[in-house]
């Protein structure tokens, strides 16, 4: 591994793009007339990270390749999704949860109408060997000792001084060897670790100016370590809009609400942001009206101990809960969450008046959707209720504002959140409104 240790940094601009043709080479293809060749990038993330965060490091990698693929004139650029599993979060040990592949949860094909993206498996199949040509591995600086005026700052590191590295170099061969979503068999053929920090947009380009073309695979690792290029505007709503669910899970959803008679006359075609193409859906603000419900999402668990001052007590959740179904005037809660059986008792106890319903699927669908189906299947109801109130800061949360923004529904009925009563200040989400 290298540590040479020299340190780069600038400033970031929107041209921090440069292809790898040297000045004055010629160019080897033109849009127009040849086909460029294909390459692929791989990325993978922090194995403590949950769900939803993963998501939102998607976003930023397939912002990232779609702008790659305008600004290099040598390559097409294909984003290779890494599977998905096993997780933290995912709580069934007696089910495989390795190696998912992304459509199980998500529409791929939506995904391509905004970057081109495939699954490892294809990847292996068109690849026809295991490998993965050049691998970097993404580390964070001591913010203490570093220069943060700079927009931007990249430095290669020894990966050996890194405590729990979690690849190794084979003794023969030179490969490195290490878990790639319990495949078996793939190796990758150099690996270098850098302390990064700034956008994907600013840093990456440095890495892959240090790849040649017949690296075709090139994989980022803990991609999480690098901010969105453009969080919040234009270009992050249209990936976030290609992030559509898979049709089986959103029916699902919708059986649900019909069994429960959560749909009104005023919801719209709860199917439709799916069946129409994504890219001409742009229902304004508080157009939808949703189902005759609230959606509560509260997470518990380990987020007992993250945010401790920030997740109520069921008592707590219960007095903000029967404020919020009276104002709303509905009978019907229905909750998304981690939480115990224990817990959601006490809560029901609580609120002897409504009917509290949750999405528990049995067993023959839960073998098929895994525990990360269930969880989109409870995000897709609380994404049609007609007030949604979340879990402070939980990126589960996040992604259902998202996709009510995306369906239509007024801020003041999304961007909300539950409040630890004896805690003083209690800030509701910030606004993240949809942009087209
Ligand atoms: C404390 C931190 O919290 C961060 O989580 P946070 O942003 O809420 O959100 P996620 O990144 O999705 O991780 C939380 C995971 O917990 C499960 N989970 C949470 N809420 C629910 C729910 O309402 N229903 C179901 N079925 N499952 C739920 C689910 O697997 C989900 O992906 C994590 O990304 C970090 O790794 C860390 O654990």
């Amino acid at each position: 591994s290298g540590s040479c240790g020299q340190q780069l940094h600038g400033s970031l601009s929107s041209t921090s793009w440069r292809s790898n043709r040297e000045p004055g080479e010629q160019e080897t293809c033109s849009k127009d007339t040849c086909q460029k060749p294909k390459r692929f990038i791989l990325y993978d993330v922090n194995p403590g990270e949950g769900f939803n965060l993963r998501r939102d490091v998607y976003l930023r990698a397939a912002v990232f390749v779609k702008a790659l693929n305008v600004n290099d004139e040598k390559s097409e650029w294909t984003l290779v999704l890494p599977p998905w599993g096993p997780l933290y979060h995912w709580k069934r040990r007696d089910l495989n949860q390795e190696g998912l592949p992304w459509t199980l949860f998500f529409d791929l094909q939506s995904f391509n109408e905004y970057v081109p993206v495939m699954e490892f498996d294809d990847y292996l199949s068109e690849r026809k060997e295991p490998v993965i040509d050049r691998m970097f591995y993404l580390l964070s600086f001591d913010l203490s000792k570093i220069d943060l005026q700079s927009e931007w700052l990249l430095e290669e590191t020894s990966c050996s001084e890194e405590a729990g590295f979690p690849y190794s170099l084979h003794s023969n061969s030179n490969n490195v060897r290490g878990w790639f979503w319990g495949f078996n068999g793939i190796h990758a053929k150099k690996i270098t670790c850098h302390r990064a920090l700034g956008t994907a947009g600013a840093v990456l380009p440095k890495l892959l100016a240090q790849t040649t073309p017949k690296d075709h695979a090139v994989m980022f690792e803990r991609l999480e370590t690098l901010l969105h290029d453009h969080f919040g505007g234009r270009e992050y709503w249209e990936a976030r809009r290609s992030m559509q669910f898979a049709l089986p899970l959103l029916q699902l959803a919708l059986d649900f609400r019909r069994e429960h008679g959560l749909i009104s006359s005023e919801d719209g075609d709860p199917l439709s942001a799916r069946l129409t193409d994504w890219r001409t859906v742009k229902p304004p603000p508080g157009s939808a009206k949703g189902g005759p419900y609230v959606c509560a999402h509260l997470r518990r668990q380990d987020y007992l101990r993250a945010r401790p001052d920030a997740c109520p007590s069921m008592k707590e959740a219960a007095e903000q809960l029967r404020k919020v179904l009276q104002q709303q005037k509905v009978s019907t809660l229905f909750i998304a969450t981690d939480g115990s059986p224990d817990e959601m008792k006490e809560l029901q106890t609580e609120l002897p008046k409504f009917s509290v319903l949750f999405y528990r699927p049995p067993e023959d669908v839960v073998r098929k959707i895994k525990d990360g189906g269930s969880a989109i299947v409870e995000q897709a109801i609380c994404s049609r209720a007609q007030y949604f109130i979340g879990s402070y800061e939980s990126t589960f949360s996040f992604r259902i504002q998202e996709e009510r923004e995306i369906l239509g529904f007024a801020p003041d009925s999304t961007f909300n959140r539950f409040c630890k009563t004896s805690t003083a200040s209690c800030e509701q989400p910030t606004r993240w409104k949809i942009v087209y």
